[in-house]
């Protein structure tokens, strides 16, 4: 069953495009994380799902219905992120308990271990947490939360690397058990390239790639060899990126490479590899050319 589905929406902010032409379904049960650079429109793209904000123009439908508004999506959906507000006087313990009248599928017994294990005190108001224990003490919440539609969004800042882990762990572990339609926004591919299935990346106001991680590591071939090699080898081919190593270059390109031609990579000495999903999703997501190098490059041919 599809669970999200987006077609054609556009979202403008003061007659500003941040997203145009946004079309993708998710189905049920998958969890899926959304890349992109700073100001790619993640946030916004996000909660538009959740149905904080409405699209400009376009179709959203989440659980069959447009979900700003809608009753159906806010009791079946979560949104977490690191700028959660909660009543003022209300300490964590009572936070919790009210979670449990809200949440239908709240599970406290998991919300009290997820509480003790990450030794976050429940005597005490949320605006008195340090940065890292808000946003594990959100992260609780979401997982505890257990809704149908549980929506992430850079849910590990201020974290330190073990609490990133351990929530990483956690959100796998109850998924494993307890299924749902899950999408994460992270900055750090690799430290969820363990747990989603699929990868929507936002690039220019686009959806830049939507598919499974495997399919967007194969997509591209990193070469290593010197510049006139490298140029003889890739004549016709598109060239995503370039970097320099050292004495040679590393270029990663498309990856529509028959065997003929990767045999003669082979001949000009040019070593070949299949990117991490990182690399791969660095390919897609940065300038053409050299990148930062070309900032320090005074001698550009
Ligand atoms: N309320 C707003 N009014 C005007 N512009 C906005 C507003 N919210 C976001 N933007 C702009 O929309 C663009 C997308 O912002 P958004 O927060 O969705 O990006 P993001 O991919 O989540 O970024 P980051 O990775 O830095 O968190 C940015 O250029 C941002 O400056």
């Amino acid at each position: 069953m599809t669970v999200i589905s987006l077609n054609q929406v556009q979202k403008k902010y003061s007659r500003i495009p941040v997203l145009t032409n946004v079309t993708f379904s998710i189905k049920e049960n998958v969890i899926t994380g959304v890349a992109g650079r700073n100001g790619a429109g993640k946030t916004t793209l996000l909660k538009i799902i959740a149905g904080f904000m409405k699209a400009t123009e376009g179709d959203v439908q989440v659980f069959d219905e447009n979900p700003f508004g809608s009753l159906l999506v806010s009791a079946n959906s979560i949104y977490i992120d690191d700028a959660m507000s909660y009543p003022n006087p209300m300490k964590l313990q009572e936070l919790l308990h009210e979670f449990k009248r809200f949440y239908a599928n709240w599970n406290e017994e998991l919300a009290m271990r997820l509480m003790e294990y990450f030794a976050i005190p429940f005597d005490i108001r949320y605006q008195f947490l340090s940065k890292g224990k808000r946003s594990t003490f959100n992260a609780i919440v979401g997982i505890a939360a257990r809704c149908s539609l549980t929506i992430f969004d850079e849910p590990t800042t201020g974290m330190d690397t073990a609490a990133r882990n351990d929530f990483y762990r956690a959100l796998l572990k109850d998924y494993i058990v307890n299924p749902r339609t899950i999408l994460l926004s992270s900055h750090y591919i690799d430290e969820i390239q363990d747990i989603i299935e699929d990868l929507l990346v936002i690039h220019r106001k686009q959806v830049r790639y939507h598919g499974t991680v495997s399919d967007l590591q194969e997509a591209h071939l990193s070469l290593r060899g010197t510049k006139e090699h490298l140029t003889e080898g890739t004549l016709g081919k598109t060239i995503v990126s370039k970097t320099r190593r050292g004495l040679q270059e590393e270029w990663i390109l498309e990856n529509d490479f028959s065997d003929a031609e990767r045999t003669k990579l082979s001949r000009l000495g040019i070593a070949n590899t299949t990117l991490s999903l990182n690399d791969a999703y660095l390919a897609l997501t940065e300038q053409p050319r050299g990148g930062i190098d070309d900032v320090f490059d005074t001698q550009k041919d």
